[in-house]
């Protein structure tokens, strides 16, 4: 079997397209333009390439896009008092703080102090704790990204066995949580994992989240089953620098019946994702109607 590519770009294109025309609306209708803050804290090349595509895509769908550049030295405290400044401003509907952030500085307090109507990210603790309570919420755009794939390469996802592989905050816990609510058997796989291949040989549905270079192999594959590909690595190959996902793709599309590139299928979708959640937050903020994306 030679899987079915799940284009990942082409989905997200019309995803913006929806939103755009969201934005305009709310232009004439209520005069609001949603707006977004992105912090980016020193130099880290993945934070980069994610800063360049995010800021040209949110002016193309009409928004207002800010970006602070923040030395690699910057103290928590003046990182917080920014954070501070940004929940203040009227203009700021999502504020966005790149991870990792350098060493000095706490990242959960920072994400924990922005305000959580503003939180596009949907990682400060009251979003994920009503993901987890199955409240209304900013969710994680990459996990909503990706089960958004998931359901357009197999339709409903009940019933099905889906094994997420990666257990942390922002990828792999809230993704487990959407898989849920879509009523999949979920398994949370890890680094601790025993026979983590016979564990993933039973997923319909596999969402490989670990940030190590095409480690799922393709007998690790249940034929037919649907891959998402949540990896972004960046590695040598034949002296040239290359983007390639946690699975290995030449070997997990030959067994596979869907499965995501990398690039374009998840990456494409996280940014689409982040302007959508930022459309939300900012009608929850001035009290108007969400338009239909
Ligand atoms: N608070 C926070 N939230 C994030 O969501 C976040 C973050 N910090 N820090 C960095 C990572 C990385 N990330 C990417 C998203 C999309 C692409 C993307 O669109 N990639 C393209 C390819 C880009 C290329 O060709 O180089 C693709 O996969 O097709 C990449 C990277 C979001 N991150």
């Amino acid at each position: 079997m030679t899987a079915k590519v799940i284009d990942g770009k082409a989905y997200a294109e019309g995803l913006r397209v929806r939103i755009a025309k969201a934005v305009k609306e709310l232009g004439a209708k209520h005069g609001l333009k949603p707006g977004l803050a992105v912090v980016l804290v020193g130099e880290d090349p993945a934070s980069k390439v994610y800063v360049a595509n995010k800021a040209k895509q949110t002016v193309e769908v009409g928004m207002n896009s800010w970006e602070h550049r923040l030395d690699a030295a910057t103290s928590e405290k003046d990182l917080l008092a920014l954070v501070d400044k940004l929940n203040n401003d009227p203009a700021v509907h999502g504020i966005l703080v790149q991870l990792p952030l350098p060493k000095q500085i706490d990242s959960t307090k920072v994400l924990n102090t922005i305000n959580p109507a503003k939180d596009v990210d949907g990682f400060h603790v009251v979003n994920a704790g009503k993901l987890a309570t199955g409240q209304d919420s900013l969710v994680a755009c990459t996990p909503v990204g990706s089960v958004m794939l998931a359901k357009d390469a197999l339709g409903k996802l009940d019933g099905l066995e889906a094994v997420v592989i990666g257990r942390s905050n922002i990828v792999g816990k809230p993704v487990a949580q959407l898989l849920l609510q879509e009523n999949c058997t979920v398994t949370i796989a890890h680094s601790k994992t025993k026979d983590l291949p016979g564990v993933v040989r039973r997923a319909d549905l596999v969402i490989a989240a670990v940030g190590r270079p095409e480690m799922v192999k393709g007998d690790w594959i249940k034929p037919g089953a649907c891959v998402i590909d949540v990896g972004i690595n960046r590695i040598e190959r034949d002296g040239k620098g290359k983007l390639v996902g946690d699975c290995d793709y030449a070997s997990c599309s030959a067994v596979a019946g869907s499965i995501t590139p990398v690039p374009g299928g998840v990456g494409p979708m996280t940014i689409a994702c982040l302007l959508h959640n930022t459309v939300r937050a900012a009608c929850a903020q001035k009290s108007v109607p969400v338009p239909e994306m």
